[in-house]
């Protein structure tokens, strides 16, 4: 069975201007040279796209985008339609929970871009994850197979090849309180990669790079990087520093 390589991406969320951004994709194209068997992958704002694609060429690094609408064009005002992305960046966030709680965003539309993102060749990178009311009632693990089966909804196993799933729990993020290793390992070793091997085969399933998010920084990577199915990071704040964001990528690089 194929194991994932490992994946460090940063969401920049709605932080850094252009000029600001660009200095920041260059600082991590600059020290990613030493950091091997680990893929990184930084995903600003729309507006910085471009100069960030710019900024990183040749370096290795990756760029998504943070989100996107599902259809293809159209009288969607604000909206950013998939084959815009296309030559921007090679990953779209899909599904994050700050969409879901702010922007209502469903399971249904989740599902909906998921799919547009395969069919235009980005890499979706799929969030999923349980608020603190769902751990609480025990919910959490119905929760999150409920999530990737609706992202999932429209794939078969032949699209999944470029698919990325990270297990965000919602309490975890932004909170300085991240996940144990072992919830990580129960969520994604149970919950995510049982649900995925139903729907599209455990060859396949197994072949998915998990990616757990939540307050990850410098000194709590390593632990994460030690769980089994986890196969990176999603990380948020600590992904606005360069000196940051490298040192996560290297306890994965080193797992
Ligand atoms: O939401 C996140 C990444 O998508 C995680 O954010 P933090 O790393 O700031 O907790």
């Amino acid at each position: 069975m194929t194991v994932p390589t490992p994946i460090v991406a940063g969401n920049w969320k709605m932080n850094t201007d252009i000029a600001g951004g660009t200095a920041l994709a260059a600082a991590i194209a600059a020290g990613v040279g030493a950091i091997v068997g680990v893929d990184l992958v930084v995903c600003p704002p729309f507006v910085s796209l471009a100069a960030v694609r710019d900024a990183v060429a040749g370096s290795g690094v990756s760029v998504g985008a943070q989100n996107m609408h599902a259809d293809g064009n159209g009288a969607f005002t604000g909206e950013i339609a998939p084959p815009m992305l296309v030559g921007l960046c090679e990953y779209v966030i899909i599904g994050h929970s700050e969409r879901r709680q702010f922007f209502g965003e469903t399971d249904d539309s989740v599902g909906r871009k998921v799919a547009a993102a395969v069919a235009h060749e980005l890499r979706p990178i799929v969030c999923v994850g349980e608020t603190l009311s769902e751990r609480e009632s025990g919910n959490a693990a119905e929760v999150i197979r409920w999530q990737v089966t609706s992202a999932l909804a429209e794939l078969d196993a032949g699209d999944a090849d470029g698919l990325v799933i990270a297990y965000e729990p919602v309490w975890a993020i932004g909170t300085g309180r991240a996940a144990t290793p072992e919830i990580a390992d129960q969520i994604m070793g149970g919950a995510i990669r049982s649900t995925m091997a139903a729907v599209l085969g455990l060859d396949v399933a197994a072949a998915v790079p998990l990616l757990y998010g939540g307050s990850v920084n410098a000194a709590n990577a390593a632990e994460f990087a030690a769980v089994e199915n986890v196969n990176g990071a999603l990380v948020g704040g600590a992904s606005l520093d360069a000196g940051s964001f490298l040192a996560v990528a290297v306890a994965f690089a080193g797992a």
